[in-house]
């Protein structure tokens, strides 16, 4: 089967074989047709299948082939639960829509909000966003979303779940009712899948696998392992085996920070991505890891969906993630676009539970590895646990995945458990704002990390400086790949890939192997700033007081 035999028109089929694809991907080979014939859709497939040229070559195609109702006006609009995947999906309508005279536009907070608003003057025809980014440009008059004919929700499940349904809700109001609505995963839950029914006109339903399963191309495994001694093992086997690409998923932003501090000392080439960090800090930390010069990147679940890493080899969780979706999701970072990888999970006594729902929600059981002999320090042992109280057990989902709420924490402003549909009275959410989320006693928000808006994310970065967890210069070579020959981890100035395989991907990724049917143009590496770490923008200080206290507002509003 080919693009063409889709329906494709000549510039996106030719755009397709310039990135080396040669045949549709199951998804694309269903979904295509499908977007084409105009109606809503609901398409799940496993990770790192193509969803998202699924959507975006027919979304472009509709937008070539049907005049606009107004000159300038948005016509689509996709929205994103994370800033990095939003930037992802608008590079890849860039590269399809690369013979195409579509304008495209990508809109996230953390950085400043006025070029956005200039661009967004000049016209845009598919707009890609954050939703609080989105409604923050609606509050100011500088986005008119009433002439937008199609909508897609990539990882819908995540933008319908409680983090984010809210102001899907608003964002859903301001669109006309007259549209295409897209809604794209590799997870549904049968209670997001009846949420999404609900929004949804007649919507085809697209499964490719079974849903919610992990694809078959990742290995992975178990290794059973004390809290205290999981940071030991790990810098023992990134070491031992020779690991020079590792994606290491943590529960909280605080243990994402330590862990890298912890390895970096250890002499591991590691940074930290999630919330907390500012936009610059994320951007360089994904860049870097992408083209293969950090080592390990440990992340929240801030990366866990969406991202595409080209041949990840690894995924650890450090911590199992307390939503079984999150950790279909986290490993399908790996073995993507019909590569082989492999992951990991570090489970501890008292994540027993949770490595339980997990192999019951993908219906699967995880091989459980031998832990090899690694060194302890003396002392470690007795290291004080400061991880995070647990979610309770037995709440949520569960062992009855189809049935029970979502487990995920709630966004500020929510009740835990609370629902879209199940609010709490005016007056409990009144005295519940969004800020006051109950901080846990490493004094961060109980929530999880996404890009759920928050307070004051339209503000520019203020970067508070103080060091990054990896230091700074004098990075080291990426760690060779295990058996591959001639790339020493701790070889500094060795090449970060070899010639043969120099090859650019979408957003930025720079393959340090050849990888089957896909082709580019080698990216240039982003330039090192040197922003730091700082506090969440409009957090601390009077302007994040206002900023929420405006967000409150129109919360209450609502
Ligand atoms: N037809 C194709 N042939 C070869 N490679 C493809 C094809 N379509 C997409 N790819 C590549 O597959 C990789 C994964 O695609 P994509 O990111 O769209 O996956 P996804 O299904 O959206 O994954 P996730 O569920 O993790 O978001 C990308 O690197 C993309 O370039």
């Amino acid at each position: 089967m080919s693009f063409a035999s889709l329906g494709l028109i000549e510039p996106l089929v030719r755009a397709v074989a310039e990135r080396g694809y040669t045949t549709p991907t199951p998804i694309q080979a269903q979904a295509i047709p499908a977007v084409l014939n105009g109606g809503d859709l609901m398409a799940a497939a496993q990770t790192g299948t193509g969803k998202t040229a699924g959507f975006t070559l027919p979304l472009l195609q509709r937008l070539t082939e049907t005049p606009a109702r107004k000159k300038g006006a948005i016509r689509a609009l996709v929205l994103t639960p994370t800033r990095e995947l939003a930037a992802q999906v608008e590079e890849s309508v860039r590269l399809y829509g690369a013979h195409l005279p579509i304008r495209s536009y990508v809109m996230f907070g953390g950085v400043s909000i006025n070029p956005q608003i200039d661009a967004l003057r000049r016209g845009v025809d598919l707009l890609v966003a954050t939703p609080g980014r989105l409604l923050d440009h609606v509050q100011q008059k500088t986005l008119d979303l009433s002439n937008v004919e199609i909508l897609v929700l990539d990882e819908a499940d995540r933008m319908l779940d409680m983090g984010f349904i809210r102001d899907i809700r608003k964002v859903l109001a301001l669109l006309p009712k007259q549209r295409q609505n897209l809604l794209f995963s590799a997870t549904f839950s049968d209670e997001i899948k009846a949420l999404a029914d609900g929004l949804l006109n007649k919507p085809q339903m697209i499964e490719v696998a079974r849903r919610n399963t992990t694809t078959e191309m990742v290995t992975q495994r178990v290794m059973q392992v004390d809290q205290k001694a999981k940071r030991h093992l790990l810098a023992h086997l990134i070491k031992e085996k020779q690991w020079f690409q590792v994606l290491v998923f943590t529960r909280t932003k605080h243990g994402a920070n330590r862990l890298a501090e912890q390895l970096t000392k250890g002499g591991i080439n590691s940074m930290a991505i999630h919330g907390n960090k500012s936009q610059n800090a994320r951007t360089r930390a994904l860049a870097e890891f992408k083209s293969g010069d950090l080592q390990v990147l440990v992340a929240t679940d801030i990366a866990a969906r969406g991202l595409d890493i080209v041949e990840l080899p690894h995924v650890v969780n450090f911590e199992l993630p307390n939503v079984p979706e999150d950790y279909v999701h986290r490993i399908g970072r790996t073995g993507r676009a019909g590569a082989s990888g492999e992951a990991l999970s570090l489970v501890s006594p008292d994540e027993d539970k949770l490595l339980r729902d997990i192999e019951k929600f993908t219906k699967r059981t995880i091989e459980r590895a031998p832990v090899p002999a690694f060194d302890m320090p003396a002392g470690a042992a007795s290291e004080t646990d400061d991880r995070p109280p647990r979610q309770p057990q037995g709440r949520g989902r569960g062992g009855n995945a189809q049935s029970q709420p979502r487990r995920s924490a709630p966004r500020e402003g929510q009740r835990e458990g609370q629902r879209e549909g199940q609010r709490a009275p005016r007056d409990a959410q009144r005295s519940t704002p969004r800020d006051a989320a109950r901080p846990d006693h490493n004094g961060q928000r109980n929530v999880r990390d996404s890009d759920a808006p928050r307070n004051g994310e339209s503000r520019p970065a203020q970067p508070r400086r103080h060091a990054d967890a990896r230091g700074g210069e004098g990075r080291s070579a990426p760690a060779r790949r295990e058996g591959q020959p001639g790339r020493s981890p701790q070889r500094p100035g060795s090449p970060s890939r070899s010639p043969r395989n120099a090859r650019g991907e979408a957003n930025g990724n720079v393959a340090p192997r050849q990888r089957p049917e896909v082709n580019g143009n080698v990216q240039p590496k982003p330039a090192r700033d040197v922003d730091g770490n700082r506090a969440e923008p409009g957090r601390g200080g009077i302007k994040g007081v206002f900023a929420r206290g405006i967000r409150a507002l129109r919360d209450l509003a609502d």
